[in-house]
């Protein structure tokens, strides 16, 4: 297959994370048989430095054009001024929007090499297997938002329409057909009018198209409870924007790390006159370990491994990538993240190891 592949490395680990994914995207090209052809594009404070914009249009267009597309992470001390008029994650913020990249799944799946590196009782993380699907281009990241009182007072408003709410629940149900058959519908009902919306639409859909899929609804502020005590208990968990951000750290704890979560970006499909996904570790970009080479590039190894099967069609390549890294941490290798205090390698011997198993 030749396959367009565009680069977003961002700032801080960004540039360090995406460039162990290529040593990996490019091995699997070379034992495959594939062409991939990588292109460098600009997006957060990088992109503000080099354009004064955190997406550029040459950026934009070249993902619009892609087959598929890798993220590192974007944002940092240098940009973080609450004054600034333009800030690095407006760019990443903007590049989902624009492709229509409304579904983001965020797999979790301890490793049983890595029970240990859990914080929490290896009889709690044990067999957790969770899919979290998040709303990803609504809610209140892409609400209003403003002054009012002469800078005194701060909005920023949360909305749904119903048919935002719609397309993320047929596709969590979807995946959860496909799955252990059973969806979690994570809202604050109790509280806020579009999380009234959400439930409502959600119940309807899964009546009248899912009704083998069993629906159970949860409040937010809960389910943050119930991650750490039963997080086997769940499927796929369908929520909101902000929900799903929040939430989804919180789970790394299950696998140990941040380090270890990859995620897919997804919108309507090209098959179906869409366009590319984008696949993006879900932590930052991490500047206290910037530069030191103690980040964990396996999120995004990881993510590379859902670009070739979800972006570009390539299950058996995703899976070589996948055992690769599974048997990388069977045998011990381990950055510090997730050492738990004992020996640890690097950024790019964490990826060497991955190599020697592709
Ligand atoms: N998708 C993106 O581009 C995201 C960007 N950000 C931005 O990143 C910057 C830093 O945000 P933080 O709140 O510190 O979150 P963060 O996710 O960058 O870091 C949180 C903690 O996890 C650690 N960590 C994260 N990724 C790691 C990895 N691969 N290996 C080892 N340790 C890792 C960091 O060292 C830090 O201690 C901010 O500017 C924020 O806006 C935050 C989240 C997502
Ligand atoms: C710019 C933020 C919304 C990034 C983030 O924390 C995320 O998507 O997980
Ligand atoms: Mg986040």
């Amino acid at each position: 297959m030749h396959a367009r592949i565009v680069l977003l490395p961002g700032d801080g680990i960004g540039p360090e994370i995406v460039a162990q994914a290529v040593r990996v995207l490019n091995a699997v090209a070379d034992r495959f048989g594939h062409t991939f052809e990588l292109t460098e594009q600009l997006i957060g404070g990088a992109a503000i430095d080099a354009t004064g914009d955190p997406l550029p249009a040459d950026s934009l267009a070249a993902c619009k054009s892609a087959d598929a597309i890798l993220l590192g992470a974007v944002g940092g001390p240098k940009w973080d001024d609450p004054n600034a008029s333009v800030r690095p994650e407006q760019g990443l913020l903007k590049i989902r929007k624009e492709l229509g990249l409304f579904a983001n799944l965020r797999p979790i799946k301890p490793l049983d090499a890595l029970v240990d590196a859990s914080p929490l009782k290896t009889h709690i993380v044990h067999g957790t297997d969770i899919l979290f699907v998040r709303e990803l281009t609504g809610g209140v990241y892409f609400g209003e938002s403003g002054r009012r009182d002469g800078g005194k007072t701060a909005y920023q408003e949360m909305v749904y329409s119903e048919a935002e709410v719609e397309r993320i629940v047929r596709l969590a149900a979807g995946l959860a057909r496909g799955r252990d058959g059973r969806l979690t519908s994570v809202d604050k009902a109790n509280v806020l009018e579009p999380s009234r919306l959400w439930r409502s639409v959600t119940s309807r859909v899964m009546k009248e198209e899912f009704p083998d899929v069993k629906l159970e609804h949860v409040l937010v502020d809960a389910m943050a409870m119930h991650l750490l005590v039963r997080p086997r208990d769940f499927d796929v968990v369908v929520t909101g924007n902000l929900f799903g951000d929040i939430l989804t750290d919180e789970a790394s704890m299950l696998p140990g790390s941040l380090g270890l979560l990859p995620s897919a970006s997804l919108g309507v499909p090209r098959s179906e006159g869409g366009g590319p996904g984008l696949f993006e570790p879900i932590h930052g970009s991490a500047p206290d370990i910037a530069g030191t080479g103690k980040a964990n590039p396996l999120a995004t190894i990881l993510c590379s491994a859902m670009l070739l099967r979800d972006g570009l069609g390539l299950p058996g390549e995703a899976t070589a990538v996948e055992r690769a890294v599974h048997d990388a941490v069977a045998a011990g290798v381990r950055t510090a993240d997730i050492a738990a205090g004992g020996p640890s390698v690097t950024t790019v011997e964490a990826t060497d190891a991955v190599l020697e198993r592709i």
